[in-house]
């Protein structure tokens, strides 16, 4: 049963309640979210799959307090969002356009902590701390076209953490790197997301990638959007690219997402949307 989009959770950090999202274009209205209600419990890492122009981009708009809802509404806490909450950030899948090159590594990290005038030597610990974390304690004098774009990723990443979120929202954000850095920048995901503690929601087109990386997998449907369904990941908390890959759980588990979007791609709407973790038997 889709939860009612007017009660909200109170457990919840992130709640997206009854959420619809109608674009006005000079062609008319484009209904591109139709109705979305789903929990984020704090410290979760949920990975959002849908068909191509599903409407993940306008949902993590909309829960970023970058665009407002046409109707319904998100809660942060329990608080209504209207504009870029303090307590979240966002990772783009568009790393080149996100950094600024005039800024070196370090900089680029610190500004949204100077920004929020947290004090000098706080700063200097907290981006410490998060280049650390990112393996690139070595190159904070660099500017990000001196780097590889994993790298230039990984400063982005940087950024994010060191402003200490409650909530990390990530859009594709390894769409454009190659396939060995993107095992590798999955794979900090993971360890970030476990040493923070951090709530994270990670939009993906990659289906093994969503499994591989959510604790929870919410499938949209095709626009006007709806979630197609919403499952629970039950692989070993431990994971590493070889050995999770390889489990005959893992394999079941993107079959299933790979059906439910081919599903929702020929237009299937589900039956009763689930929320807040089905089985996927
Ligand atoms: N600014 C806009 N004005 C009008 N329509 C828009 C706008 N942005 C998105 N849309 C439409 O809304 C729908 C959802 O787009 P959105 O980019 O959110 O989907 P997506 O799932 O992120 O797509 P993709 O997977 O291809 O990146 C699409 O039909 C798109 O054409």
């Amino acid at each position: 049963m889709q939860p009612d989009a007017t009660q909200a959770n109170t457990e919840a950090t992130l709640s997206v309640r009854g959420l619809k999202k109608v674009y006005q274009t000079d062609g008319g209205d484009v209904e591109a979210v139709r109705n979305l209600t789903f929990d984020l419990r704090a410290g979760e890492l949920a990975c959002l799959v849908g068909p191509s122009g599903s409407g993940k981009t306008t949902l993590l708009k909309c829960i970023s307090g970058l665009m407002a809802p046409t109707e319904g509404e998100v809660l942060l806490d329990g608080k209504r969002v209207t504009g870029p909450p303090k307590k979240m950030a966002v990772v783009f899948q568009e790393y080149g356009r996100s950094l600024f090159p005039w800024m070196r590594v370090r900089d680029n990290v610190e500004l949204p902590l100077k920004n929020q005038g947290v004090p000098k030597g706080e700063r200097d610990r907290l981006v410490d701390n998060a280049l650390e974390a990112v393996g690139l304690s070595h190159v904070p004098r660099s500017y990000p076209w001196q780097l590889s774009g994993g790298m230039q990723q990984r400063v982005a990443i940087a950024r994010a953490i060191a402003y200490q979120p409650e909530v990390l929202l990530m859009d594709e954000p390894f769409a454009a790197v190659d396939a060995q850095t993107r095992a590798d920048l999955e794979d900090l995901i993971r360890v970030v997301w476990k040493k923070l503690g951090v709530t994270v929601l990670f939009v993906t087109h990659d289906i093994d990638e969503s499994v591989y990386l959510g604790e929870r997998v919410i499938i949209l449907s095709s626009s006007p959007t709806v979630i197609q369904e919403d499952i629970q990941i039950d692989l070993p908390a431990d994971r590493d690219q070889l050995n999770t890959r390889s489990l005959p759980r893992f394999t079941e588990l993107r079959h299933h997402v790979y059906e439910q979007i081919q599903l929702a791609k020929k237009g299937h709407r589900p039956a009763a949307a689930t929320s807040g973790g089905a089985g996927t038997e």
